[in-house]
């Protein structure tokens, strides 16, 4: 568990992050979001003691980085994979560090099999891809088996397969209890992989939520019907409570009746369907949803999520 209470980091005038309180829960992949620039980088240094915070504090499993008896065994952290001096080998960096933090030599062979450097362990780590660098910082990330991890920014820069594994690491490591908090900048990236997001924008907390509770509140999300007879079903399923819009290939996108309800009444008015989809509603989407009229807006914390989402929607796009 990562606890943050008003965490705050000044430099001279610039304040990277303000008052940010969240609590990072073991079990699942939480995602951390933010246009570049937001404060994720600040954040996680403040987390693994390499900044102090102006304000506030930081803790993993109820302690700060600097009062952990045996850090690496607590926090793993993939910060900058390219840290790593070129002249040394995969497997003497990682002897290296093992050895620095007190750790049986065995976990370097265990930690290089779990992320495929095996083969290229005794290779010079200045001829590595990025994405052999990344498993590189991924292993180093899990030297002393700790329970919390921290990635940032994981798979910038990677190919679809760096990209599919480091998910799946990720999500393992989450099944497993870990706590797993990774940064990116990139929304759908987070929708693949986490299940929990926390997005700040300009340094200040805007969301803390589950992805599902987001996308399925969007009124995006809806369920796709085809029926032989859809005018009576359309008007069946309004009276019900669906909110329904027609389709020119006269099928039928439905909003607040979810699939299971829409199958029971069409059973119960003898009503064909030949599909019933659930379609939910991306996490961009939704955000988009959340924040879409700016007419609207009550509160300059909602100003401020829909200035975030419109940055994280451009740079997803390479706009
Ligand atoms: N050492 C520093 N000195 C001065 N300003 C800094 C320093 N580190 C970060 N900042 C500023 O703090 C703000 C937050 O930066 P940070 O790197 O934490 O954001 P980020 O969300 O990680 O962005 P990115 O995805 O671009 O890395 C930025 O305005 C940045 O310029």
């Amino acid at each position: 568990m990562i606890t943050a209470r008003d965490l705050t980091k000044k430099y001279g005038s610039t304040t990277a992050v303000h008052a940010l309180s969240f609590d990072i829960k073991p079990g699942v992949v939480t995602g951390f979001l933010g246009p570049n620039g937001a404060g994720k980088s600040t954040t996680m240094r403040m987390i693994l003691g390499l900044d102090a915070p102006t304000e506030g504090s930081v803790t993993v499993g109820g302690k700060a980085y600097r009062d952990l008896p045996a850090p690496m065994r607590e926090v793993g952290a993939l910060l900058d994979a390219k840290a790593v001096h070129g002249s040394r080998t995969a497997y003497s960096h990682l002897r290296w560090v093992a050895q620095a933090g007190g750790l049986p030599r065995r976990r370097v062979d265990e930690v290089l099999d779990t992320v495929g450097l095996t083969e290229v362990a005794g290779k010079k780590v200045g001829g590595f891809s990025l994405g052999m660098y990344q498993r590189l910082g991924i292993a180093t990330a899990l030297l002393g088996d700790p329970p919390t991890l921290l990635f940032d920014e994981p798979v910038n820069g990677l190919d679809p397969e760096g990209i599919y594994w480091i998910r799946n690491l990720m999500q393992d490591l989450a099944a497993e209890g870990r706590t797993v908090f990774v940064s990116s900048h990139l929304m759908n990236e987070m929708e693949e992989t986490a299940a929990h997001v926390i997005v700040i924008g300009r340094g200040e907390l805007i969301a803390d939520m589950p992805i599902t509770d987001l996308t399925q509140r969007s009124s995006r999300s809806h369920v796709h019907v085809i029926s032989p007879q859809v005018t009576e079903l359309a008007g069946v399923l309004e009276r019900a409570g669906g909110t329904v819009a027609k389709l020119e290939d006269g099928s039928l996108n439905v909003v607040g009746l979810d699939a299971p309800r829409i199958g029971d009444i069409a059973l119960e008015r003898r009503l064909g369907l030949h599909e019933l989809t659930p379609v939910r509603a991306s996490l961009e989407a939704a955000f988009m949803d959340l924040t879409k009229d700016s007419v609207q807006y009550r509160s300059a914390g909602e100003r401020k999520l829909a200035e975030t989402v419109r940055a994280l929607a451009t740079e997803g796009t390479g706009q």
